[in-house]
C-alpha cells in the first residue's frame, strides 16, 4: 500500500485527492502574476513549468526568481518541472543540458519537490541525489503523448520510478478510447497496491478527464487542473476539479 509524503503541510498519499495547477508563463513577472492567482484559487500544490521559461529565455540566470515563487505562493508547496518537448513540454535539451536546468533550479531553492523523468535515464540517479542534498523529495514521471501503452507495462513503468529512488511516482498518456482509461486505471489500482510510493496517474484528453475526477478510488493521488492556462489536454478549471474531487472523497472513496 502506498505511503504518504509530505510536502510542506500537505500529505500526498493521504485523504482527499490534491488539486495540482501549472504556472506556465514564459516569464518571470508573468509567473509572479500567476502564482499569486494560483494561491488564490486554493489549490494544494503549485508546479512551476519551467520548461515554457527556459524555452523562451535560454541562458538567462534565474538566481532571485525561486525565492520570490516562493515568498508568493506562502504555505503552497512548489513542484518543479522542466518537461522536455518528448514529454509534452516546451525544451529541447539533451540529458547534459537538462540535469544543468534542473539542478540550478534546484540549488536556487526551487522546489519543495522536483519531477524527474524516467527516460533521463543516464543522469537520473546523480539527479535525485541532488534533490537529496537540497532537501527536495522526488518525483519521477512518464509522459506518452501519443497513446496509451497496455496496463502491464504502465504498471511495470511505475515500479521502475520507484526503483529508481522516486518518493512519488506519476504517469500521464495520451487515452483515444474508453478503453485506455480502463488500462490506466488498472496500472493505477496495481501499482497503488504494489509500491510503498504515492502514485499519480491521469489520462490526458478529453476521454481521459474521468481519470481527472476519480483518483482516490483507483489509487491516484494528486490531480492536476488550470487556473488561467492548461499544460496538458484534458485538464478542467480547479474550482470545478476540486468539488468533484472533495464529492468522491466524501461519497465513493474506498
Ligand atoms: O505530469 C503532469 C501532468 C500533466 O501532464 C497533466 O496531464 O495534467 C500536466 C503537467 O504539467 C504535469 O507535469
Amino acid at each position: 500500500m502506498s505511503g504518504v509524503v509530505l510536502l510542506r503541510d500537505v500529505a500526498v498519499g493521504e485523504g482527499r485527492v490534491k488539486v495540482a495547477a501549472p504556472l506556465c508563463s514564459p516569464t518571470p513577472e508573468g509567473l509572479l502574476v500567476e502564482a499569486g492567482r494560483v494561491t488564490a484559487a486554493g489549490v494544494d500544490i503549485a508546479e512551476w513549468r519551467a520548461d515554457y521559461l527556459l524555452a523562451a529565455r535560454p541562458g538567462v540566470p534565474l538566481r532571485e526568481l525561486p525565492a520570490a515563487l516562493r515568498e508568493r505562493l506562502g504555505a503552497t508547496p512548489l513542484l518543479l518541472t522542466v518537461r522536455s518537448a518528448e514529454e509534452g513540454g516546451e525544451t529541447t535539451l539533451d540529458d547534459g543540458a537538462y540535469a544543468a536546468a534542473v539542478s540550478a533550479l534546484l540549488d536556487d531553492g526551487a522546489g519543495d519537490a522536483v519531477d524527474l523523468e524516467l527516460a533521463r535515464g543516464s543522469v537520473l540517479p546523480g539527479l535525485v541525489d541532488r534533490a537529496r542534498e537540497t532537501g527536495a523529495r522526488v518525483l519521477v514521471s512518464s509522459h506518452d503523448v501519443t497513446g496509451t501503452p497496455p496496463a502491464a507495462e504502465m504498471a511495470d513503468r511505475l515500479a521502475a520510478m520507484a526503483a529508481a529512488g522516486a518518493d512519488v511516482v506519476k504517469i500521464a498518456v495520451t487515452a483515444r478510447d474508453p478503453l485506455d482509461v480502463i488500462a490506466l486505471l488498472e496500472a493505477t489500482y496495481t501499482a497503488d497496491r504494489e509500491l510503498d510510493v504515492p502514485v499519480v496517474t491521469m489520462a490526458m484528453g478529453p476521454v481521459g478527464l474521468v481519470s481527472r475526477l476519480c483518483g482516490e478510488v483507483f489509487g491516484s493521488a494528486v490531480t492536476f487542473g488550470s487556473v488561467d492556462r492548461a499544460s496538458a489536454p484534458g485538464q478542467i478549471d480547479v474550482a470545478r476539479l476540486r468539488d468533484v474531487v472533495a464529492l468522491v472523497h466524501e461519497h465513493a472513496a474506498r
